[in-house]
């Protein structure tokens, strides 16, 4: 698996295009394969699946120094693909488009599967070092914690389903979930926030070929952006906001890590003090 070492909030102020998209942007689904990149930005581990005519197991490589990959971890898995199964210790999950599953500390086998391999499940993974044992669990969208967020004069109208978190599936310290925007509307988390307590990690997902997503990225008086497209994830640092407008409406996953769970617990920015 390929390493992401952290960059420095003060050589962010003088990268390039290229080198913000080298070092944030991250580039994993590709068909018949599962691909792995440990950040060294809260020990994240982010992966993609996407299993064609034989099932992919998830194994721990050299980096974790493991017997098997969730030994001293934890992973959030959201299927944005064609049904799927994921197998975990002998139990099989059945997983349609949009479901999601915590798989606890202690899991010794993990494997993907899609059902039709030409309509392949699309498994997005995000893992972080866990401390406890939590069982796994599967999450559906109709049981997911939703938030109705934004309006369409903001274009921001959306919803937030909330999977692992506080008052859902209980984890170590991964809280995740995903956001839909409604149709028109453009903006994520605008206005925007940072909460140095918590790394996070969007996957971009939903976006036809021609469309993109602005991700806006950087400390609240210094922005950047990132063009990003169809099921590319940008990391983003402790010192970053993490907001995008898209050329049109998109989903996307948003997947943490840190010192707490509690969503509400943001820095928030007024508009007016962005640069
Ligand atoms: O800390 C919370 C995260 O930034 C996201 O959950 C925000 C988000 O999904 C949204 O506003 O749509
Ligand atoms: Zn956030």
């Amino acid at each position: 698996m390929d390493i992401r070492y952290a960059v420095g909030k003060s050589q962010y102020q003088r990268m390039t295009t290229d080198e913000l998209r080298n070092e944030f942007m991250v580039d994993l689904f590709e068909t018949g394969k599962l691909n792995l990149l440990y950040c060294e930005v809260e020990r994240a581990i982010v992966g993609a699946a996407v299993p064609t005519q034989s099932c992919l197991a998830l194994e721990a490589g050299k980096e974790l120094a493991a017997d098997y990959f969730c030994q001293r971890r934890e992973i959030g898995v959201l299927n944005i693909g064609g049904n799927g199964t994921v197998t975990v210790d002998g139990t099989d999950y059945s997983m349609e488009n949009l479901d999601g599953l915590y798989i606890g500390r202690g899991a010794k086998e993990v494997a993907f599967q899609s059902v039709d391999k030409d309509s392949p499940a699309r498994f997005y993974l995000i893992s972080y070092p866990a401390h406890a044992d939590y069982p796994t669990k599967q999450a559906k969208k109709a049981d997911a914690n939703a938030l109705k967020l934004g309006s369409v004069e903001d274009a921001n109208k959306r919803t937030i389903y909330q999977y692992i978190h506080e008052n859902g599936i209980k984890s170590c310290q991964l809280v995740m979930g995903f956001t839909v925007l409604e149709p028109g509307c453009v903006w994520n988390t605008m206005p925007c926030h940072t909460h140095e307590r918590r790394t996070e990690v969007y996957l971009y997902f939903g976006l036809d070929d021609d469309s993109r997503v602005f991700h806006m990225m950087g400390p609240g008086d210094e922005t950047r952006h990132i063009v990003m497209s169809n099921e590319q994830a940008v990391i983003s640092p402790m010192w970053s906001i993490h907001s995008g407008c898209g050329t049109k409406a998109y989903t996307f996953c948003w997947g943490m890590g840190g010192e707490n769970q509690r969503f509400d617990d943001m820095d928030h920015i007024a508009i007016k003090d962005l640069k």
